[in-house]
């Protein structure tokens, strides 16, 4: 309990201070809890005196009433405090920790994304944090709260009336006991709860995702399948949960009552003995319902403690990704050559990237050509430094890329992708996403340029129009554009650039290649080419196979040469004949 109370202050940053003091006047908010024990202790005292003939002192019903109304007041006072700051503690925390983590997702390479599911991120930042938000607070003030406020008053008991006090304390102890066994047990359970919520979110998220092939291909009883699977699981490992922490709960409010019965048995043949007056019989009788009641509160809460202890348990681990530019500085570069030098990439264990070695100059353009699944992407991946490379080294402008932060190394590329991802939002804003300070001429400038100005402009909203996620309202062509929008205007010395390979239409295809060309002026370019005109205009072409460089020089020079560009242009040449020939 001690260490989770510790865990989650460590874990609560620059929120602490709130978290203790919520913590605090949870404690204030006990001490007037415990306020009716003494006014009734007076009151019991003035009536066995009535009954012995003298009448019960004014002062004492005033003392008692005084005392009762100090502890309502108090306790307002103090709940309503100790509530705010910990609603503040705890959800400022957690909106900090889904920054944090956001933050820190921008700089940890592909490979966590691909060895760490969607769902577990996603889970990790939504129902995991959700979780501590809600309820770590409440329950760490009830748990902690509970068991000192009934040690408290053990203590007072053991002055008061020492064999009673110690009867108190042993059914504390056997509480405590069996909570910390609640707790053991709980790890397994609470666990697979934490696993299970992922596998949801991550079922969730396919489901949707690819909604579209489900319905191609009529497979909807295979995906519901699947569905249905994790949402069974996340039922049954929330049952579980709920069933072993009811079972251990039973048998922890059994012991108050065990403890509770000693008492009442205790006070009386004390009494009888001659060991304890009559007026403290009775206190002892009324204050044992009342010494057990916060601790009983916080069995109640166990499950929910182990859930937030296995939230922790997630969060950490999540937050321990690993960050590709932890020692990186930032870093203008005075020019924008790129050299890969020796090279090698390995996907987990398979090679796929083999000793590559070539130089871009600063300003000239590069294309890369091949079959698929030559290694196209993942060179230019690693020259973005989406990922590390195993071996050798790529330098932008003559320094190492893992020399810098990924910000300042970031700031140097425009990169288009050919599957274009657009935000859900206006389309202004996904222009400006790389330039949020850009003004609203520079902006349209951009769009001017990159051939989207009047598709734009002909929407209802223009550029205030909102677009579905990943830009589902927009035809390939015209994400594509505002894609190339997007990357004018972020206006960076190197585009990276993976050419469409969609058929377009032949108006939509005359655009994207007149806003290409604005968005490559004067501008170092690598790009993974597909269109013949465009290779044939590069200062120099990669032709890669099984991820090797197998030919490499200008157009005039490698078609000369027997080899697997000549045969990828002769393939081009024909593909366009038949383009040809099919619309004449
Ligand atoms: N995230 C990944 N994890 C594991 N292997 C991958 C991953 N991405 C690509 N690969 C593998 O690496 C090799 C090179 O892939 P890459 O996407 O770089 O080829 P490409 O030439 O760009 O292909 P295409 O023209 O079809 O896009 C392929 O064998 C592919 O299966």
């Amino acid at each position: 309990m001690i260490h989770m109370f510790k865990r989650l202050l460590d874990f609560s940053g620059t929120e602490r201070k709130r978290l203790i003091l919520s913590f605090v006047f949870h404690m204030c908010n006990s001490v007037f809890e415990m306020l009716p024990i003494m006014a009734v202790l007076s009151v019991l005292t003035g009536i066995l005196s009535s009954l012995s003939g003298s009448a019960m002192p004014v002062k004492t019903v005033w003392i008692s009433f005084g005392t009762m109304l100090l502890s309502i007041l108090g306790r307002i006072l103090f709940i309503n405090l100790s509530s705010v700051k910990g609603a503040l503690g705890s959800f400022s925390m957690c909106s900090k920790w889904r920054m944090e983590l956001g933050e820190k997702l921008k700089r940890v390479p592909m490979g966590y994304f691909s060895e760490h599911r969607l769902g577990d991120i996603t889970a990790a930042v939504t129902t995991t944090l959700g979780d501590l938000e809600t309820s770590a607070v409440t329950v760490m003030e009830a748990v902690a709260g509970g068991f000192i406020h009934a040690a408290v008053i053990g203590i007072w008991l053991l002055f008061y009336e020492w064999k009673i006090g110690i009867l108190m304390f042993i059914g504390l102890l056997f509480s405590l006991f069996i909570y910390a066994k609640t707790q053991k047990a709980g790890v397994k359970y609470s666990m697979r709860r934490q696993a299970a919520q992922a596998g949801l979110v991550t079922g969730i998220l396919e489901y949707i995702q690819g909604m579209a092939v489900v319905k191609a291909f009529g497979l909807a009883e295979r995906s519901d399948k699947s569905m249905d699977a994790a949402i069974s699981e996340s039922a049954e490992a929330n049952i579980v949960l709920e069933k072993v922490f009811s079972c251990l709960a039973a048998v922890f409010q059994m012991v108050f009552k065990f403890a509770r019965f000693a008492i009442l048995i205790a006070a009386p043949y004390l009494l009888l003995q001659g060991e304890m007056s009559p007026e403290k019989c009775l206190l002892l009788i009324v204050a044992s319902f009342m010494i057990y009641t916060t601790v009983e509160l916080a069995g109640s809460t166990a499950a929910v403690a182990r859930v937030v202890d296995a939230s922790l348990d997630r969060l950490e681990a999540v937050s321990k990704m690993p960050m590709l530019d932890e020692y990186g500085t930032d870093i203008t570069p005075d020019s924008c050559d790129i050299t890969v030098s020796n090279i090698s990439f390995a996907y987990n264990e398979k090679e796929v990237i083999h000793n590559v070695s070539f130089f871009v100059p600063h300003g000239t353009s590069c294309a890369i050509v091949g079959p698929s699944g030559s290694g196209k992407t993942t060179l230019c991946s690693l020259i973005a430094r989406f990922w590390d490379v195993r071996e050798g080294e790529i330098l932008l402008g003559g320094i190492n890329v893992k020399d810098y932060t990924c910000d300042s190394l970031l700031k140097n590329f425009s990169i288009v992708f050919q599957k274009v991802y657009l935000f859900e939002d206006t389309i202004e804003n996904n222009i400006i996403f790389g330039k949020p300070k850009a003004t609203k001429e520079e902006m349209i400038s951009a769009a001017k340029k990159a051939c989207c100005h009047e598709f734009i402009s002909a929407l209802p909203d223009g550029y205030k129009t909102r677009i579905g996620e990943g830009g589902s309202t927009l035809s390939g062509g015209e994400k594509q554009r505002i894609s190339i929008a997007r990357a004018i205007l972020k206006d960076a010395p190197v585009v990276i650039l993976d050419e469409a390979t969609a058929s377009v239409d032949p108006e939509n295809e005359w655009e994207l290649q007149k806003a290409i060309a604005e968005l490559t002026k004067n501008k170092t370019l690598l790009m993974i080419a597909h269109r013949l005109n465009t290779v044939r205009g590069a200062d120099q072409i990669l032709v890669l196979e099984d991820g090797q460089i197998v030919q490499h020089g200008k157009h005039k020079e490698l078609i000369r040469e027997e080899g697997l560009y000549r045969r990828f242009v002769e393939i081009r040449e024909k593909a366009i004949g038949w383009e040809l020939g099919g619309r004449s």
